[in-house]
């Protein structure tokens, strides 16, 4: 099977296929009647590489008529010219379909302006080692954020079981209801592949968690689809970029090397209560502005009014929102 085929299987016996379901309906240029759809799995320099609904795999350019539109991988795209695949062929990217979810990474030295870097993926998988580097609650809770206001279902995955038990760390996290896997290198990561089939799920850690170990048992052949994103040479310079992996069961698993956490500058209190249907609504009754941290931050938050049917939720949702509330003392390593 040709190398530019992103699956290796008979097409009928793949399930899922980008954008199954609910892809959201654009305004279509007449002339673009025929562009065919695809998902973005991989950027680099002006091309994007796009997965057709075909398996081909097609690089592609940004048709001009689309201006500076951000383009990112998980992106539906509509594609016109040659969708062949076949090398040395570009495509045009001539749409973007409207985003489910969207992933922001942080402003950085290089660049002062937070801009997504993952679009429509379902889920963030945090990945937390439980020793070694040891469990960073600063860094999960971030993530929670970005992905409550993201529009992604978080899911703690919890590596490294055979050095440290987990019970410490899922205390924090069963408030918030937020799903939990627990995983070791010795042994295979079935709940964890259960949970990403057929989905389109971004994996984020910090180095050294166990991060690449998971995926290469994910992805088997992880690395070559990585040169195959790549284009020309397996340089450096892919490695700092999100990429998304086709599963074999079906789905995909974005992989975001050198993207250590996500932006939050633009997220508000109100964006984060709003995943929370339980205190939503008394939210809304809030004073303007108000950052529902409760007094004394927060003088008249309706919050401070409901009696949870679990305290200690409105407690865990507060420190989320505290930690939103102090991003400004923000650092990567922390
Ligand atoms: N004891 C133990 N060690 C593990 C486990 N998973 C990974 N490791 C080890 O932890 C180290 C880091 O693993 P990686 O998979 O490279 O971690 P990573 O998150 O990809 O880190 P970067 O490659 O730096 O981004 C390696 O030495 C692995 O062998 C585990 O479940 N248990
Ligand atoms: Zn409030």
């Amino acid at each position: 099977m040709s190398k530019r085929d992103w699956r290796k299987l008979d097409e009928s016996d793949v399930r899922v296929r980008p954008g199954r379901g609910t892809r959201p309906r654009s305004k279509r240029r007449p002339e673009h009647a025929d562009a065919e759809t695809a998902m973005v799995i991989g950027v680099d320099r002006g091309r994007w590489t796009c997965a057709m609904e075909s398996g081909a795999v097609v690089t592609a350019m940004r048709a001009r008529e689309l201006g500076r539109t951000p383009v990112v991988v998980g992106d539906q795209v509509g594609i016109v010219g040659d969708t062949s695949g076949q090398p040395d062929t570009l495509a045009r990217i001539v749409r973007v379909e409207e985003r489910t979810s969207v992933l922001r990474r942080t402003a950085d030295d290089t660049d002062p302006f937070e801009r997504v870097v993952v679009a429509n993926a379902s889920q963030l998988i945090m990945v937390v080692a439980l020793a070694d580097p040891p469990p960073r609650t600063g860094f999960i809770d971030r993530c929670l954020v970005a992905a409550y206001a993201g529009g992604l279902e978080p899911v703690l995955c919890l590596t490294k079981s055979d050095l440290a038990s987990p019970e410490e760390l899922l205390a924090l996290y069963t408030e918030l209801d937020v799903p939990v896997v627990v995983t070791r290198s010795d042994e295979e990561p079935a709940e964890l592949r259960a949970r990403l089939t057929n989905t389109v799920s971004c994996l984020i850690g910090h180095s050294g968690v166990g991060k690449s170990t998971l995926v290469n048992k994910l992805v088997p052949d992880a690395n070559r689809a990585v040169g195959v994103v790549s284009g020309v040479g397996k340089g450096r310079h892919t490695s700092t970029q999100a990429v998304a992996l086709w599963l074999p069961e079906g789905g995909w698993v974005v992989d975001t090397p050198g993207i250590r956490s996500f932006g939050l500058a633009h997220i508000t209190p109100d964006d984060i209560v709003k995943a929370f249907p339980d205190f939503a609504e008394a939210a809304e009754e809030c004073p303007p502005g108000c950052g529902h941290l409760g007094s004394p931050e927060d003088p008249g938050c309706m919050l401070d009014e409901l009696v949870p049917d679990a305290p200690g939720r409105l407690t865990s949702l507060r420190r989320l929102l505290a930690s939103r509330a102090g991003m400004d003392d923000y650092t990567d390593g922390s």
